[in-house]
């Protein structure tokens, strides 16, 4: 009835395992008895739940990337406090099958249920916006979009619970990922959480490129489209260019999983090397998907900041194009040792080399941006120049590494390790905190306190460096990644030194969860300085998005907006802004539906049944699955029209806003 699985799978005899049920739990059933006591179950489902509006889903991303934070870096807290400790003779207190977990988990929720989500959290947020668009291409698609990203993401974290998490990296590497090297079930909840959301990420990426292509403001023309779209533009390529093939790699694994089949294991004429190929095809350019937008970011903010257009558009956008090309073509660098020959080695290291010319262009342009720019250190700017100094070493790191003759010394030590958090953590991370703390007035209509991002800033600053420095040096002395005790009293003091910028780290996550109290705190008091009565909270916003009230209406512009060039909000507040609106028009709009949370629901009974072997319930799952898609198919009362009253008495309410805003100048 309930194929693989037993009572035996609750991990009862783990006491970590056994508390973090209990608080998850107590947490849990706190939150479903808060909402059941101020009797919101019926607002929760009808304006969040079933929404399909682009803003709505974002901020749901971004509560999951950031729970997602919290609980990788749990991870990250143990792995480093394992490693001050299990030094000689002492065996630490992660056993290590349990350690393997942990760093599995670490690495595997931080990318895709971290980093994508928060990726997909700024592009739902902000390319609508920024192009003058209602809404995306293909609302109802980007609510389940969502929801596979989600149950993705409850899946995965159900393994620690029910069975095991998968214990062989982030990656999945056969043949130790095979059924006859892993028997259990973690690496099978590993395949179809990565399956499902994967899935959602390849329908973000074709909804999102879809939208920029499709839905940009009358005369916007492609020289037009402001810095962050057109980063999500290229990511959003590579996506569909790369995405589909980690979807054929785990569905090749699952096949040998399941079905005995043979593609990677080298009896029976499999190879190993096949699946390193199709992954790292995927994972490379997956790591960039990463990094543009948080350019786009950058880019963003630096203009806003220095009171300056952007230095050199036309070459930023070119030079994403550039990193987009190269980053599609390099993946063999990271099996340089595996034996691809000289030749192949040499051609994969200097594509991979070539990538400094275009990042520097860019790290040079965000410099220019700045230079004799009125520049304001607000807590957005902080994290910037965090990111230039940081990325920037984190970059060259990497470079060394393309060089295949180094890369035979230091391939999977710790000095990799370093380097990869260097770009990530000093790149993609800042890069979203920082878009964070930028666009969090838009959506919510009022600002975080500043003082505690800048205080995340700094203990994020320092504790990177106090974390990761450390890493290249025992990486440099032969410390390999993954090892969860060692001998050598050379490396402790380094990783001692780790183990203290961790906690470091914790202070800056600290700071980051007090602002979100202080803004929730200020918001129910209607704080005035806290209040963004403009629209245009930071003061010289250039994008349309700074053109609206803060929050946006679900119908995001009253009027479609006419674009007068790049940067058409900072032009109109030169040249005054265009007359009050006399002529609105009801405008056409998408309704709520339910189907997204359904199909969640379904890909959830499908995937835990996968897992364990429950083909009934798989079954189960894709009827209802079919039955929804068709059931929604023949609905044709999907959408309806804003009255004209809503959307005047919305633009009085926003004149009043404005010139009260002005009278208090
Ligand atoms: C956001 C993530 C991200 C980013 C942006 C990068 C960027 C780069 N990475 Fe990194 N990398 C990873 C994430 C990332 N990487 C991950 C996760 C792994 C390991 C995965 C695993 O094994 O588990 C990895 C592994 C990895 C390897 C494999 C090593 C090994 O396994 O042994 C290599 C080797 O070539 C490499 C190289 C590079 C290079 C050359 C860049 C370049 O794009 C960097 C370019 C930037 C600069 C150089 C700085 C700015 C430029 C200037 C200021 C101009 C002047 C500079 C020069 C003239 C040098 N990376
Ligand atoms: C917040 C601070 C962080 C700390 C202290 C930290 C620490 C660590 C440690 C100790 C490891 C294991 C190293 C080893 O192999 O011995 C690791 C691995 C890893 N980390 Fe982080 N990390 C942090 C943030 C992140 C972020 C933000 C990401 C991605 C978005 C990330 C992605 C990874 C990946 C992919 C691995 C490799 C997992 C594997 O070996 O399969 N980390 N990290
Ligand atoms: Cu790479």
């Amino acid at each position: 009835m309930l194929g693989k699985l037993t009572l035996s799978a609750i991990p009862y005899d783990v006491p970590i395992l056994v508390g973090t049920f209990i608080g998850v739990a107590v947490i849990g059933i706190a939150v479903l008895a808060a909402v059941t006591y101020f009797k919101k179950w019926g607002y929760l489902w009808r304006e969040w739940l079933t929404t399909v509006d682009h803003k709505k889903l974002a901020i749901m991303y971004v509560i999951l990337g950031l729970v997602m934070l919290v609980r990788g870096f749990a991870d990250a807290l143990m792995m480093r406090t394992q490693l001050a400790l299990a030094y000689a003779g002492n065996p630490g207190y992660l056993p290590p099958h349990h350690y393997d977990q942990v760093f599995s988990a670490h690495g595997t929720i931080m990318i895709f249920f971290m980093a994508m989500v928060m990726m997909q959290a700024l592009f739902n947020f902000v390319v609508p916006l920024q192009i003058g668009a209602r809404d995306v291409a293909f609302p109802l698609i980007n609510s389940i979009s969502f929801y596979m990203t989600l149950v993705s993401a409850i899946l995965i974290n159900v393994s620690l619970f029910v069975g095991e998490f998968s214990n062989v990296g982030w990656l999945g590497y056969p043949p130790i990922s095979e059924l006859q090297f892993n028997p259990g079930v973690g690496v099978d909840y590993y395949i179809w959480s990565v399956q499902i959301s994967g899935i959602g990420t390849l329908l973000t990426g074709m909804n999102f490129l879809t939208t920029i292509i499709k839905l940009r403001a009358p005369g916007m023309k492609w020289m037009h489209i402001p810095v962050f779209t057109w980063t999500a533009f290229f990511a959003c390529i590579m996506i569909l260019t790369t995405f589909p093939v980690l979807t054929v790699s785990m569905a090749l694994l699952a096949l040998d999983r399941y079905v005995g089949m043979h593609f990677f294991t080298n009896d029976g004429g499999g190879s190993v090397m096949l699946y390193l190929n199709l992954i790292w095809s995927w994972g490379h350019p997956e790591v960039y998907i990463l990094i543009l937008p948080a350019f786009g970011v950058f880019s963003e903010i630096a203009a806003t900041f220095s009171g300056k257009p952007l230095f050199g558009y036309a070459t930023m956008v070119i030079a994403t194009g550039i990193i987009t090309f190269l980053g599609s073509i390099v993946w063999v660098h990271h099996f340089f040792t595996m034996g691809s020959g000289a030749d192949v080695n040499t051609f994969f290291g200097i594509m991979t080399m070539f990538i400094a010319v275009p990042t520097g262009v860019k790290i040079f342009n965000w410099l220019f941006t700045m230079y004799k720019g009125r520049v304001r250190f607000e807590g957005p700017m902080h994290w910037i120049v965090g990111f230039m100094i940081t990325f920037s070493i984190g970059g060259m790191t990497g470079v060394m590494m393309a060089m295949p003759a180094a890369d035979w010394v230091i391939h999977n030590s710790l000095f990799l390790v370093a380097h990869f958090h260097n770009v990530i953590i000093g790149g993609v991370f800042f890069g979203y905190v920082a878009g964070l703390s930028y666009w969090f007035p838009k959506a919510f209509g009022f600002k975080m306190r500043d003082v505690w991002g800048k205080w995340a800033f700094r203990f994020w600053f320092v504790g990177f460096y106090l974390s990761f420095i450390p890493l290249y040096a025992v990486g440099l002395e032969g410390m390999t990644r993954r090892m969860n005790h060692y001998d050598n009293p050379n490396w402790h003091p380094w990783l001692l030194v780790a183990c203290v910028g961790v906690f470091v780290l914790a202070a800056g996550v600290a700071c980051q969860v007090i602002q979100f109290v202080f803004a929730a705190f200020d918001a129910i008091n209607k704080k005035p300085d806290a209040m963004d009565l403009t629209g245009d909270n930071w003061g010289s916003g250039r994008t349309l998005e700074w053109s609206i009230p803060s929050p946006v209406p679900h119908y995001n512009f009253a009027r479609l907006p006419v674009i007068r060039g790049l940067d058409t909000f900072h032009i109109e507040k030169e040249l005054g802004r265009p007359a009050p609106l006399t002529e609105l028009e009801p405008i056409h709009m998408p309704k709520y539906s339910a189907v997204g949370p359904v199909l969640g629901a379904c890909g959830l009974v499908i995937g835990f049944a996968l897992v364990w072997h429950i083909w009934w319930a798989v079954v189960v799952g894709l009827v209802v699955a079919f039955i929804t898609v068709v059931h929604r198919s023949a609905n044709l009362d999907v959408d309806f029209y804003v009255p004209v009253e809503e959307i005047r008495a919305d633009e009085e309410a926003f004149a009043k806003r404005l010139a009260a805003a002005k009278a208090a100048e």
